[in-house]
């Protein structure tokens, strides 16, 4: 179980506030850094989280894709944003960042490795599971790994997205585009498609962060001497989204209060993360990035840019960038962290330093093994990791979980209809 090396709150799945009462989630607090009480705990919630076993015969690692080289910059721009109602100023601005890199994103690099580190850790374990690989937006396309699969007479697949989080950009879309892949290749009566849970409070995930927050602290303190624990902040970044998907993120009956689950997720694994780096001392917050959209639609806030500014004022003169809503390194990571949010840092006297994501970590690696296995053999949900009393997460999405009210409804798999 190398996934699972967070102590109290690790391989036993019990957070210490689990036994909590939960109360009304209108009257919950909205604490920034406080789990909301609201949620009833998935572990006292019982059977609707886990499914029977099944005998997968095939893992689909479906990613988000990128562009690879400058040709592929706008064709690639066009298959995320079609009918989204993004801004042309906007996609030219991004369309500049992929062009800085020579039209290339890591993000199909990063998959790359990923495939090749849980095939590395399944043969360790002696799981004989192939891995297939699809993105939703770029080549290798979702419906290449459905012909692949269909070629080989893979007819149970078992998906990993590389997305940790409720919302619709983070789940649901995933599961409609897989709907949409079966339908476009004929394949809907052969192949079945489930996903592993939001593994955002999965050990594996969370472990790398927690690494990286207690390795973010030590630095700043070695370089700057005269640095105090209280002169630093920690800034948790994710990806802004429409506060209409977020209100809506996660299961309709739950209450999440501010920001949906979404929300209520990323805080409260910042709240372990931070306790778990030792670091409870220290301030943090949850902030967002990667904003697009037209100006009148209000999405999360506050922007990491806006957090920065005003860290002076309130007696800080270091951070710790988190990109805790991120897998890998890509280009949100490496633009609008790297290079913006550092640049805002460095404009306002800030120290800083940025946080790797999990990447090819082995303890996230190993993570998403044990989440298909625990799928295979049907694990019960009170043996299944979770570092958040939010979870251990849903295996197959509830009624009206992650809709979208912005672009009509779609069939996706994965979940129970509305
Ligand atoms: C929650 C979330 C994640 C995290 C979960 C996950 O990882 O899935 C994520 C990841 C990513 N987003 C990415 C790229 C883009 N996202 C866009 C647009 C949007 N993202 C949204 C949300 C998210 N996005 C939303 C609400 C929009 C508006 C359009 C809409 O309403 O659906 C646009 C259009 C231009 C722009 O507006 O920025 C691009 C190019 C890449 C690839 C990076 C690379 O190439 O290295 C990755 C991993
Ligand atoms: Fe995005």
């Amino acid at each position: 179980m190398a996934a699972t090396n967070l102590g109290s709150t690790g391989a036993e799945g019990a957070a210490p506030a689990r036994g909590r009462k939960p109360g009304p989630a209108a009257s919950a607090p909205c604490v920034p850094g406080a789990i909301v009480p609201g949620a009833t705990p998935a572990a006292q919630q019982g059977a609707e989280h886990v499914t029977e076993p099944v005998a997968y015969d095939a893992i689909l690692l479906a990613g988000f894709g990128g562009p690879e080289g400058q040709d592929d910059v706008i064709p690639f721009l066009r298959n995320v944003t079609s009918g989204r109602g993004i801004p042309d100023e906007r996609l030219e601005e991004v369309a500049h960042h992929y062009r800085h890199f020579g039209g290339v994103s890591p993000i199909n690099e990063h998959n790359r490795e990923l495939k090749a580190a849980l095939e590395a850790e399944l043969a360790s374990r002696g799981v004989e599971l192939p891995v297939l690989w699809g993105n939703r937006n770029w080549d290798p396309y979702l419906n290449d790994a459905l012909a692949e699969a269909k070629a080989a007479g893979h007819t149970k697949l078992i998906a990993i997205a590389t997305s940790a989080y409720s919302s619709y950009s983070s789940c649901r879309q995933y599961r409609e585009d897989f709907a949409d892949a079966l339908a476009d290749t004929g394949l809907g009566d052969v192949i079945q498609i489930d996903k592993v849970r939001q593994f955002f409070d999965h050990p594996g995930f969370v472990q790398p962060f927690v690494e990286g927050v207690r390795d973010g602290i030590a630095t700043l303190l070695e370089q700057n001497p005269d640095l105090e624990r209280s002169g630093i902040e920690v800034l948790f970044a994710t990806h802004s989204i429409p506060s209409t998907d977020a209100a809506k993120s996660g299961p309709a009956d739950r209450g999440f209060g501010e920001g949906g689950a979404y929300a209520a997720q990323h805080r409260a694994v910042a709240e372990v993360v931070m306790r778990e780096a030792g670091a409870d001392d220290v301030a943090w917050q949850l902030v967002y990035q990667s904003r697009s959209g037209p100006p009148s639609m209000p999405w999360l806030e506050p922007d990491i840019n806006d957090a920065i500014a005003e860290l002076p004022a309130a007696g800080r003169s270091a951070v710790v960038i988190v990109p805790l809503g991120f897998v890998s390194d890509h280009m949100e990571v490496l633009w609008d962290l790297d290079n913006e949010a550092l640049e805002t840092a460095g404009e306002h006297g800030l120290a800083a330093v940025r946080v790797p994501t999990p990447g090819t970590h082995p303890a996230y690696v190993a993570g998403l093994v044990d989440l298909v296995l625990e799928r295979v053999n049907g694990t019960p949900v009170a043996e299944r990791p979770a570092v958040t009393e939010l979870g251990p997460w849903y295996d197959v999405c509830r009624p009206g979980c992650c809709e979208n009210v912005r672009l009509g409804f779609r069939p996706a798999l994965a979940g129970i209809a509305p």
